[in-house]
């Protein structure tokens, strides 16, 4: 297929303000003024952030929302622009290099993510292909330059003659010959984590298409009703619907869950359903002796410290949460009511070894297992950086072991299925440190479906709906 564009494509100015620029003209033919769309504008300049100044699109977005005056379908449609662009970028970069005389990587970057904004728009939402089209090069126009803005007309009048489907064929590695090349392509995440889910999942490359698709969907909002403070049917009564498996959580179908009162009282939050379930499996394991104290050594920004310091208050027992980053502890400090909050090394403790009787280690990890919430994430990680994180697990899960008494349950938990960072870390501390026992982590789950065959719990996006989220609980023998 031949390529668009021709000498102009590219060559425009880069990204920059929109201010007085009203008059310049649309491009190709068109003779009319170019209009600004606020939605299009902010999820462009999401884009931009992302890949300018490296910023996180979760953090960043609600606050251009809040400047720009967006709300109600304005802002969700910028959310969905720009969310679904990043997540798809990989398939539309493949699409964008069949349809350019150039590969994506020598377009402007400014011009390149408006283009990618454009490919998303036709390739998967109801936008009208010439709305996407032209609401697209008018951005360009405004945001970018007359030229690029030819050759971004030139480009996505290309894109648009096949919708998805057709072009999947087209631009997707033959699925026999190259699975994996396939899958990375079609579903859009780097060819590295394909693997590395494959590998979770035992091989099953059905399967694998499955998580990866369900990477690309928005997940939803599960509510956690911190015990004591509010409950279930509190948050069901303000239109949440109570979950499968967390007796704790709620979904909530839609809505700002800052207007939910508990939430906004601080009584409850927004938590993934599986991260609540690692941490209450913790607490149900039975211990023999005392149960008094409780540690969480990895605990910023305060999720499972949040849930583990409400059932610590009912209980009766104490909380210590820790975290290396001073700025991480003040969110467990503000997440937690009674538990003592410290920074701190895990990896070389402040604390004596052998005195809690129950610890977790939430350890930092690639964050593989959370791709729905950070839509650019997976284009950031490299494979390069797993060694690291599989070091620091191993440290954090010698030193938690350490820190429990004889008779004290570990949990090693990550919110990675990535094989490296959870089988054959525990597989491994629990060789070198010995008097360890493995615990059937599945018991302490309800026994709920599709967790794996084996003693840990692998939570999975498209079985359970959840992060995917890696258990391993372990009982300190001597
Ligand atoms: C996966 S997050 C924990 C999430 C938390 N448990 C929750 O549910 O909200 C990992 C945390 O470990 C912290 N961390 C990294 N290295 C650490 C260390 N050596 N000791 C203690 N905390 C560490 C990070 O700052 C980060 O906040």
């Amino acid at each position: 297929m031949s390529g668009a564009g021709g000498g102009s494509g590219g060559q425009g100015r880069s990204s920059g303000g929109s201010g007085g620029q009203g008059r310049a003209r649309a491009g190709g033919k068109g003779r009319r003024r170019p209009e600004r769309d606020e939605a299009r504008n902010v999820a462009y300049d999401l884009l931009r952030a992302v890949d300018e100044r490296d910023a996180y699109a979760n953090l960043m977005l609600p606050s251009l929302l809040r400047d720009r005056g967006l709300a109600g379908r304005d802002a969700a449609l910028a959310t969905e622009l720009a969310y679904g662009t990043l997540r798809g970028l990989g398939t539309y970069d493949a699409i964008i290099a069949m349809c350019s005389d150039r590969p994506p990587e020598e377009i402007d970057p400014p011009l390149l993510d408006a283009i990618r904004l454009g490919a998303h728009q036709l390739l998967k939402t109801r936008v009208p292909p010439h709305a996407a089209v032209s609401a697209t090069v008018d951005l360009v126009r405004l945001r970018v330059g007359a030229g690029a803005s030819r050759f971004a007309n030139a480009v996505l009048r290309k894109i648009a003659s096949r919708d998805l489907e057709q072009w999947l064929p087209i631009v997707a590695p033959d699925q026999e010959q190259d699975p994996l090349g396939h899958l990375a392509v079609a579903h859009s995440h780097p060819r590295w984590i394909v693997s590395a889910f494959r590998d979770a999942l035992g091989g099953d490359l059905r399967e694998t298409a499955e998580l990866l698709a369900a990477d690309n969907e928005r997940p939803g909002v599960t509510l956690v009703a911190w015990p004591g403070r509010s409950s279930v049917g509190e948050l069901v009564d303000a239109g949440a619907i109570a979950s499968r498996f967390s007796p704790y959580a709620a979904y909530l179908p839609e809505g700002d869950p800052g207007a939910v009162q508990a939430v906004a009282d601080g009584r409850a939050a927004v938590q993934d359903e599986a991260s609540q379930l690692v941490a209450l499996a913790l607490t149900r394991v039975p211990v023999e002796g005392p149960d008094r104290t409780w540690l969480d050594m990895c605990a910023g920004p305060g999720g499972k410290a949040g849930l583990l310091d409400a059932l610590a208050v009912q209980e009766g027992r104490n909380l210590l949460a820790a975290d290396l980053r001073f700025h991480r502890s003040r969110l467990v400090w503000r997440a937690t009511r009674r538990a003592g909050v410290i920074t701190a090394d895990g990896a070389e403790p402040a604390w004596r070894s052998g005195v809690f009787d129950r610890v977790l280690v939430d350890a930092p990890c690639t964050g593989l297992g959370a791709l729905r919430r950070r839509p650019e994430a997976r284009w950031r990680r490299v494979p390069e950086s797993v060694p690291d994180f599989t070091a620091l697990q191993r440290r954090l899960l010698t030193s938690a072991l350490d820190s429990a008494r004889p008779g004290g349950v570990v949990a090693y938990v990550t919110c990675s299925p990535h094989l490296a960072e959870t089988a054959v870390v525990v597989d491994d501390v629990v060789k070198r440190a010995g008097g360890v026992e493995v615990l059937p982590a599945r018991r302490y789950l309800d026994e709920i479906g599709g967790l794996g065959d084996g003693p840990h719990a692998q939570f999975w996006p498209h079985r359970h709906g959840t992060d995917a989220m890696f258990l391993a609980l372990l009982r300190k023998v001597s």
